[in-house]
């Protein structure tokens, strides 16, 4: 059978044309002037060559559909091979974000088999282009606000927008993602019985009074703030996932995220550390809301990652705070991004944002104990890799204008 894949399609029609020929040449002799027996044989003839016609169509199908379901793999980032047995199915929400698209590459590389699904509000194909037509990858357009139906082993659930100009663009629909999303996700979790992590944050700490903030901090967050479409939103699929995992035996799994950045961030993403990157490659000023005396706690992405994927694979159903605990001002941030650019930008300071949080550190005892997890790529390592990055975006920008 394989020797007739290999055929060509065109070699396929050539034969094809051929055949038809003599079948045509055949029938025109094939008339009562012909002596019986001879007239036999050609008939004959006639119907071995209709059967030859009828495989060549066959095969012609066949060798169709194999090129539509065997792309070739060597035109692919290498991924890990699995057995039936070991390989499982895995559905991430918001999987053509920022983090969302980086869990994906881990989890391909490690040969699983891995739904992207996205609403594309925030997150981009571009993300994910480099898998699009691998028999073990699949991109779905879908609004996680909707149920969605689908057979897996686990469920990431990331789709949600995290910036805060993003999520504050349209807080109604944040709050629904948040809510109504995670319900629908459960419900796909609880039918197929699949495990279900909930991409949380550092946000339902709010502007915490407790510091650095222990998992066992129950937060301060304003319930009538411009943040609280997210802020609430994540605590209650935090409660969602907590009533799922009594009520239904949902094996639940909640990671609350602190900042994070790295490669693929949009440049228009609005969070400080894409902010800061491209005002000083473009020596344009740096914006401080307000005094720059408030703090936040930088991990990069990778390390993100494989905390996401180390909780997925741990026994608890507890939130664990995964971050890197190294802890600076943002006007020291601002200062630090400034000379690792080699920028000339001034830093200014703009008005502070409403109900910003003043410190920000995660205590990530728990995951070290848990999940024998902790940040490998300091804070200064992964900003020159993202500093790479946005200076390449920067340069396809100018080149399209
Ligand atoms: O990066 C993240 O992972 C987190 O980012 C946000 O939380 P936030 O800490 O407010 O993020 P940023 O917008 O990056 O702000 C950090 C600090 O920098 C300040 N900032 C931001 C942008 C800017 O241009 N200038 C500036 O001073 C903000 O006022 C804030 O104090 C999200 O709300 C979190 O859900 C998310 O987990």
């Amino acid at each position: 059978m394989d020797f007739y894949r290999r055929i060509s399609l065109s070699s396929v029609v050539t034969v094809g044309i051929v055949f038809t020929f003599l079948y045509y040449l055949i029938s025109s002799l094939t008339s009562p002037v012909y002596p019986n027996d001879v007239s036999g044989q050609i008939l004959s003839m006639q119907q071995q060559i209709e059967e030859l016609q009828h495989e060549i169509g066959r095969l012609h199908r066949e060798q169709s559909s194999a090129n539509l379901q065997r792309p070739n793999e060597s035109n692919y980032p290498k991924v890990k091979s699995r057995n039936e047995d070991h390989r499982l199915r895995i559905l991430v929400t918001g999987g053509t974000g920022f983090v969302g698209s980086h869990l994906v590459d881990k989890l391909m590389h490690e040969g699983h088999e891995v739904i992207a699904l996205d609403n594309y509000f925030t997150g981009r194909r571009k993300n994910v282009e480099h898998w699009i037509g691998h028999p073990n990858f699949e991109l779905v357009h879908h609004d996680v606000v909707n149920p969605y139906y689908i057979e897996v082993d686990q469920i990431y659930h990331l789709a949600s927008p995290a910036s805060p100009p993003h999520y504050m663009y349209n807080p109604v629909k944040t709050i629904k993602t948040n809510s109504i999303g995670t319900i629908n996700l459960l419900g796909l979790a609880k039918r197929v019985k699949a495990k279900m992590l909930l991409a949380s944050t550092s946000e339902v700490y709010g502007d915490p009074e407790v510091h650095p903030q222990p998992e066992t901090y129950w937060g301060r967050v304003n319930t009538i703030g411009p943040r609280s479409c997210y802020d609430e939103g994540k605590r209650v699929a935090e409660s969602l996932m907590v009533a799922y995992n009594k009520q239904e035996n949902v094996d639940i799994r909640i990671a609350r995220i602190f900042n994070t950045f790295g490669p693929r961030m949009h440049i228009n993403d609005g969070r400080v550390v894409s902010n800061f990157i491209i005002q000083a490659l473009e020596n344009k000023p740096i914006t401080i809301y307000g005094g720059g005396e408030q703090t936040r706690s930088f991990q990069y992405v990778s390390d993100l990652v494989d905390g996401l994927i180390a909780l997925m694979n741990s026994n608890t159903t507890l939130p664990v705070n995964l971050g890197n605990p190294e802890e600076h001002t943002i006007k020291n941030f601002a200062t630090i991004i400034r000379d690792l650019v080699g920028s000339t930008s001034p830093i200014v300071n703009k008005p502070a944002a409403e109900d910003d949080p003043q410190q920000r550190r995660p205590d990530i005892n728990r995951a070290a104990k848990l999940l024998n997890w902790s940040p490998k790529v300091s804070m200064n390592e992964g900003l020159k890799l993202t500093i790479d990055y946005f200076r390449k975006e920067l340069e396809k920008e100018r080149f399209r204008r």
